[in-house]
Order: structure tokens, then C-alpha cells, then sequence
């Protein structure tokens, strides 16, 4: 049996439409599912909240495929009040500028190595990645039984392989946009996927490094004499249900 092997870090562009995730597979359907499409909704990216369309790759595939795949959404958004605050000043160009920017979002992959287990079953590596495209080898059969390799490609803002460091996901990922929440733009980051793509690995160095950057932009004197002030919650989303981390799960 193949398997495939790739977190999957998300960006899209609301500006442009289509945003950047060509040909991403769906994932799947569940209470899981329902929450985080009222989450998109109450964060006001719902046109994040559709499936999304495969397209070319064989459907019996995908769970596979997807067993191994996680999408980490990077998001960032003007706050409303600060566009509206502003917009008296602006040209009718200037604002439509500043709509179409409003949410920004990108969609990066993290492929991860076979486990133990893919490899102790002799499962072969059937994603590589070259610069922002992931392609999968699908393995077919010609009618006559000769074998031979379907290739997809998945285009993303970003897609990084095995040998990527905890910190270059940082810096290619949540980094770039600790800056710009002192510009009174909201960032949401989170990672979507199957159990075991590798979700945790990739995410739990994140908060870590990203609070430190924070810290740090907060003692600026720029920032310092802004009496910004930081806040931190921690919850867990369930079976549908939510749960406050700081809270003894309430
Ligand atoms: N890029 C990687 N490099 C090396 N090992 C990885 C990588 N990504 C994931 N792994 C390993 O794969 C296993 C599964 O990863 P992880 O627990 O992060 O998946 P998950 O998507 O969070 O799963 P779940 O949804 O069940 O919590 C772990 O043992 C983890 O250490």
C-alpha cells in the first residue's frame, strides 16, 4: 500500500477568489467539521468554510493521502474599525484597495517522513515536493496490468518537506505576520487535518516562539508607549464541544 506524507499549511487570498490551495483534496466530514465552519463563520472567514473540490486524483486515494495531510491556515484582517476609522480620508480606489484586502490568507504544506510503521510495512513515499508544488505519485494499472504512475500537483503559497526544521516553519509561517498584529490587523493561525499528518509537530513549537516575538515587538519603545496589552487563551475543541484549557476544561 502507498502512503503519502505532508502537513499542509494553508494561506489564501481572499482577494483573489480562488485563493491559493489548487486542487486541494476535501477533508473530512464530521462534528469537527461543523465547528470550525462556525469558527471561520464568527471570524469572519466564512468563504473559507466551503469544501473543497478534488479534482484528477483517484477518490480511493485520498484517505490515505489525507491520513498524512494537514492544512495550517494563516489569516490576517484588517480590524473593521480601524478601516472605517480611516476610510473618510481615502479615495473611492483607495478603498476599494482596502477591501479587497481585508483578508489575507495563506495555505502552506508540511510533508512529513513515513513513520516506523509506513516503513516497517514497506510503504513507499509517494509525495515530493519542489519549491511551492507537492506532487503525488499515484500508483495505476494499464488494462493489460502493466503498471505505471499518475502524477498530481498541489500548488501552494508554500510547501516544505521532511528536512524543515520546527524553525523555518516559524519563520516561513506565523513570523511574518507578528509585525502587522501591531498595525491593528487580527492573525489567526491553525492546522486542519487527519489524525496523525502531523498537526501537533508542526504547530505546538509555534505559541512558544510566537509569544516571544510579541514580547519582544512590546518592548519597543514604539510599541512600549502604546499600552498595548497581551492577552492569552487556550481552548480545545472536541467532538463539537469547547473547552477551556485555563479553566480545568469548563
Ligand atoms: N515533520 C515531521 N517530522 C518528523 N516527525 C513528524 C513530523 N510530523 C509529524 N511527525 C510525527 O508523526 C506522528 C504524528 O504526528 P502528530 O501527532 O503531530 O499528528 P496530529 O495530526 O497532531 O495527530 P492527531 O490529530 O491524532 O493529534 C508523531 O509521532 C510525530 O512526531
Amino acid at each position: 500500500m502507498q502512503q503519502s506524507n505532508a502537513t499542509a499549511t494553508a494561506f489564501y487570498d481572499h482577494a483573489g477568489g480562488g485563493g491559493s490551495f489548487n486542487n486541494a483534496g476535501p477533508a473530512g466530514g464530521d462534528a469537527g467539521d461543523a465547528v470550525m465552519v462556525r469558527w471561520l463563520q464568527s471570524t469572519g472567514l466564512q468563504h473559507l468554510a466551503f469544501p473543497l473540490t478534488s479534482t484528477g486524483i483517484d477518490q480511493r486515494l485520498l484517505p490515505n493521502l489525507l491520513m498524512q495531510v494537514n492544512v495550517l491556515l494563516i489569516a490576517k484582517e484588517q480590524s473593521s474599525a480601524d478601516a472605517s476609522a480611516s476610510s473618510f480620508i481615502a479615495n473611492e480606489k483607495e478603498i476599494s484597495t482596502r477591501e479587497n484586502n481585508v483578508a489575507k490568507i495563506k495555505v502552506m504544506v508540511h510533508k512529513r517522513p513515513l513513520n516506523k510503521k509506513e516503513i516497517s510495512q514497506k510503504e513507499d513515499d509517494i509525495v515530493t515536493v519542489d519549491e511551492n508544488v507537492l506532487t503525488v505519485h499515484e500508483p495505476k494499472l494499464k488494462v493489460d496490468l502493466t503498471a505505471y504512475v499518475e502524477k498530481h500537483e498541489f500548488c501552494f503559497d508554500a510547501v516544505l518537506d521532511e528536512h524543515v526544521t520546527n524553525d523555518e516553519v516559524y519563520r516561513v509561517t506565523v513570523e511574518p505576520i507578528i509585525p502587522i498584529i501591531f498595525q491593528r490587523t487580527k492573525a489567526t493561525c491553525f492546522a486542519y487535518g487527519q489524525t496523525g499528518s502531523g498537526k501537533t509537530f508542526t504547530m505546538q513549537p509555534l505559541p512558544l516562539r510566537a509569544a516571544q516575538d510579541l514580547i519582544r515587538f512590546l518592548h519597543q519603545p514604539v510599541y512600549h508607549s502604546q499600552r498595548f496589552k497581551l492577552w492569552l487563551s487556550y481552548f480545545e475543541i472536541y467532538d463539537g464541544k469547547l473547552f477551556d484549557l485555563l479553566s480545568d476544561r469548563k
